[in-house]
């Protein structure tokens, strides 16, 4: 691999769905130990940004360098230093959570029984050791988010994206992933934490990157973005620069519509 000194460097991204430019022109440089905060409304094209760097979509334009190498080089090493959490998971319902454990460390290139016995490690360290030969379609929404966690770092990547790692996850599991990641980072491992729940990107990221319209509008630490704007909660900053000020007279709106010839009245 070429010069690491950044993990992952995007110049001039741009991606275009038809007629429709989700990213214009994204410029981003990450270095070791980051944790990013990705974040920027609906549909703006955070997941895009992500499934681009995994190789999943190719119509881009602009460049994407992983580890020091372009990745249209047609070199698939680098996925195997990536681990990714997405925000839909699609797991195999029918595997037991070992079956697919194991399935997707293979795919990683591990060697079968080193695969079962970290799965069985990560499981227990989860308090899911008692249903490790269970199928994943007799889990719960926050189980099967352990399991999609587990799996992203069977391997050992040096590299993490992360599309709402937390969703459905209770308060305490929420504190160990945190400071797991925290840990990680501190390791020198990059994380790419993408998110809508302000209050945990605010805590867990060093930096944040915010995507509004296709461009990046704020790239900075969260004490950064306060100073570039008016300061409040990094959800409140999101509103600032999102330019997005009228939630009250929008839920007043709704909830008129929704009242609208009402039978009881
Ligand atoms: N396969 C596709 N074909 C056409 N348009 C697409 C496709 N995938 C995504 N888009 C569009 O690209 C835009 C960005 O989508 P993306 O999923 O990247 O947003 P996001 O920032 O991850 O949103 P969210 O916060 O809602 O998850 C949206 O307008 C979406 O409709």
């Amino acid at each position: 691999m070429g010069n690491e000194e950044k993990i992952l460097i995007l110049r001039n991204l741009t991606m275009t769905y038809g007629n429709h430019t989700v990213l214009n022109g994204i410029n981003l440089e990450v270095g070791h130990g980051e944790i990013i905060g990705y974040i920027g409304p609906n549909g703006a094209g955070k997941s895009t940004t992500v499934k681009i760097m995994l190789g999943l979509l190719q119509d881009y334009k602009g460049q994407v360098v992983l580890f020091g190498e372009d990745i249209s080089s047609g070199n698939p090493a680098y996925k195997r230093r990536i681990g990714y959490v997405p925000e839909q998971a699609e797991v195999y319902d029918n595997l037991t959570a070992m079956e697919y454990l194991t399935f997707t460390g293979e795919l990683y290139g591990l060697d079968r029984s080193f695969a079962e016995q970290k799965a069985k490690k990560l499981m227990e360290e989860f308090e899911l050791g008692d249903v490790l030969h269970s199928r994943l379609s007799s889990f719960s929404k926050g189980m099967k988010q352990k399991v999609l966690i587990i799996s992203s770092l069977l391997h050992n990547p040096d590299l993490l994206f992360y599309d709402e790692p937390l969703s459905g996850l209770d308060a305490n599991s929420m504190m160990i992933i945190r400071e797991m990641l925290a840990q990680l980072a501190a390791q020198g491992k990059t994380i790419f934490y993408s998110s809508h729940i302000m209050d945990i990107v605010e805590k867990i990221s060093n930096r944040i990157v915010l995507l509004f319209n296709g461009s990046i509008v704020a790239d900075g630490s969260f004490e950064e973005l306060q100073a570039m704007s008016e300061k409040g909660s990094l959800s409140d900053i999101f509103n600032q620069l999102t330019g997005f000020t009228d939630h009250e007279s929008r839920a007043a709106k709704f909830i008129s519509i929704v009242e609208d010839g009402d039978m009881n009245e």
